[in-house]
């Protein structure tokens, strides 16, 4: 295993199990995360995300499989790799009756710090995440977006190498999300490696340096953003269809321009080499059969198309 990789999992198994089920959460996966990068694991509800992570956080001991965490074996010094890590929770963890400061002093000495130290670490925490305005006001009375960079804050007291945020940005109003990327992006440049889960195709393409997506406990598809997308080549023909998906994916599906269709509610996607091409030819085996589309789209492949190659199925369902 590279000792400077900041996460090195192979083969993490999670099994839940409750009477005579067991589920396997997360299911013989690696992922490797280079030090300074924000990488998002991305993928469905359910999918294993949060298991994976707490797993890496120490918090959840793997069934099977090993780590290494910002340099440490999780297995053999799970306390070491504590040290170094920050986690914050998909539901954040601060107290609605006590102020921001309070919480932020409170974890400062949790880890240690002196009196003084602490109060000065909190202060410049306060500082950093803009929450001068807010700071000495119960928790309680916090907009989603300062409540959610409180326990971002929180998580960073110790200024730890590598930082596991889960959905930092669920239920933000987009100013707030955008607000949170930028201090993901602040902490990245002061050196810390960020692995951030989401099920937001547009954070994972705007805010990650790659992406690793998971589906039933596996990881699917990983590389930049770019990467993914290019490699799913050629360009995707969607179709409107009003209650006829089924029978024009049939039609076209084994025709020699389309490589491959999927189907969702009432739109097709159609996988095309070249659109200029394949629409001609898509439109005029509908009319035969008498299919007349609601809308025609054509786009670049998305990171939901890659999901969708991956899996079958699309994220945004
Ligand atoms: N404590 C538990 N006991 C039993 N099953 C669990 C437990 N925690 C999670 N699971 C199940 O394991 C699977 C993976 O859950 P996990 O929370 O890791 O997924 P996720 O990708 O983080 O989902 P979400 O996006 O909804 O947070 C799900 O099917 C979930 O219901």
């Amino acid at each position: 295993m590279p000792r400077d990789a900041a996460v090195d999992a192979r083969g993490l198994r999670k099994t839940y199990r409750s009477g005579k089920t067991a589920r396997n959460a997360v299911d013989g996966l690696d992922l490797l995360v280079e030090p300074g990068e924000i990488v998002g694991f991305l993928g469905p509800n359910g999918a294993g995300k949060t298991t994976t992570l707490r797993m890496l956080a120490t918090l959840l001991r793997p069934d099977a499989g090993t780590a290494l965490v910002a340099g440490l074996d999780l297995g053999a010094d799970p306390a070491g790799v504590r040290r170094r890590i920050g986690y914050v929770a998909q539901g954040g963890s601060t107290w609605y009756e006590a102020t921001g400061r309070e919480e932020l002093i409170l974890q400062s000495r949790l880890y240690g710090y002196p009196r003084a130290e602490a109060a000065g670490r909190a202060a410049a925490a306060i500082e950093a995440f803009e929450l001068t305005d807010c700071a000495d006001r119960r928790c309680k009375t916090y907009s989603g977006g300062q409540r959610r960079r409180v326990d971002v804050a929180l998580g960073v007291i110790h200024r730890p190498q590598l930082l596991f945020l889960d959905e930092p940005t669920t239920g933000l109003d987009p100013q707030s999300r955008a607000r949170m990327w930028d201090e993901v992006r602040r902490l990245r440049a002061e050196g810390m490696t960020v692995l951030l889960t989401t099920h937001y195709l547009e954070e994972a393409d705007a805010l990650c340096d790659r992406v690793a997506i998971i589906d039933h406990g596996r990881i699917v598809a990983d590389g930049s953003p770019a990467e993914l997308k290019r490699a799913i080549s050629g360009e995707v023909v969607s179709v409107g269809l009003n209650g006829a998906a089924q029978a024009a994916a049939g039609l076209l599906d084994g025709q020699p321009y389309v490589r491959r269709v999927e189907t969702g509610g009432d739109r097709l996607r159609l996988y095309v080499d070249a659109a200029a091409g394949a629409v001609p030819l898509i439109l005029r085996t509908l009319e035969h059969a008498g299919l007349q589309p609601a809308s025609v789209e054509l786009h670049r492949p998305s990171l939901d198309d890659v999901f969708l190659a991956k899996t079958g199925r699309s994220l945004r369902d």
